[in-house]
């Protein structure tokens, strides 16, 4: 069981329930919340060590017999959590600020995306608010860059910079996100004024956007999650 802090009632209900961390309960509110993922969803975790998201995601699948799968990527090595986790989980070890999209988008079924894109990356906290607010802003970004992609970020309504290779250009390769038409995504930030921008960002990109603190959430954390529905075609943008 991992997780900073003092034992309180998630963490406690985590051990009780063989859930590998009390981040668990946040995952499960959105889920009741939103129903974001459903039997057959193509689940991409980032940020998923020690696996809490994994469990309720692989849960949240159903049974084997409607498919789906969770792929969770993290800095660290994770072993994926033998209870509420099955054949579906697996995940792969590496830098969500360094992995290509199309790198990404090899892990997805038949190579054509995620139905879902949850990212709970946080970077270790210094304690200096504003500069962990504009690390874990930097995550968001990439986390929305790799769901959307370059095409949809590089709408003149948004101020979001982009990324340019060497001679100017977005490779053709990494400009389409990995995020399905109709899908969804869910991005951790920690509280600053960008939040609200963000959240701009990411309304007109999708049906539905809001902003959701969990119970979970611990009352020292300045976590926020955006949770945007129904990722629409580049036509409605
Ligand atoms: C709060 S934890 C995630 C908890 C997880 N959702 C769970 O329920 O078990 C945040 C994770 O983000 C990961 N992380 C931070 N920066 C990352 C990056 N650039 N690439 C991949 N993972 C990253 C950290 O290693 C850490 O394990």
């Amino acid at each position: 069981m991992s997780g900073a802090g003092k034992p309180d009632f998630f963490y406690r209900e985590a051990q009780r329930l063989g859930y590998v961390a009390r981040s668990a309960f946040k995952l499960l509110q959105i889920q009741k919340q939103y129903k974001l993922i459903t039997p057959g969803s193509s689940v991409l975790d980032l940020g998923c060590a020690p696996g809490a998201w994994l469990q309720v995601a692989c849960q949240s699948l159903g049974p084997v017999k409607s498919g789906g799968l969770v792929v969770g990527i993290d800095l660290k090595k994770v072993k994926v959590p033998a209870a509420h986790c099955d054949s579906r989980v697996q995940t792969v070890c590496a830098d969500v600020m360094k992995l290509p999209k199309a790198q990404v988008r090899e892990l997805s079924p038949q190579q054509k995306g995620f139905s879902v894109i949850l990212s709970d990356m946080c970077p270790l906290v210094s304690g200096i608010t504003s500069k962990d607010a504009a690390l874990s802003l930097e995550l968001g970004r990439q986390a929305l860059d790799l769901a959307v992609g370059g095409a949809a970020l590089a709408h003149p309504k948004n101020e979001i910079q982009m990324e340019e290779s060497n001679d100017g250009a977005i490779t053709s390769s990494d400009v389409n996100g990995v995020l399905r038409r109709g899908g969804h995504l869910v991005i951790k930030l920690l509280e600053s004024e960008d939040v609200q921008e963000f959240s701009r960002i990411c309304k007109p990109l999708f049906r539905k956007g809001s902003l959701l603190r969990p119970k979970a959430t611990r009352p020292s954390s300045r976590e926020i999650y955006v949770i945007c529905q129904g990722l629409q075609s580049q036509a409605k943008i």
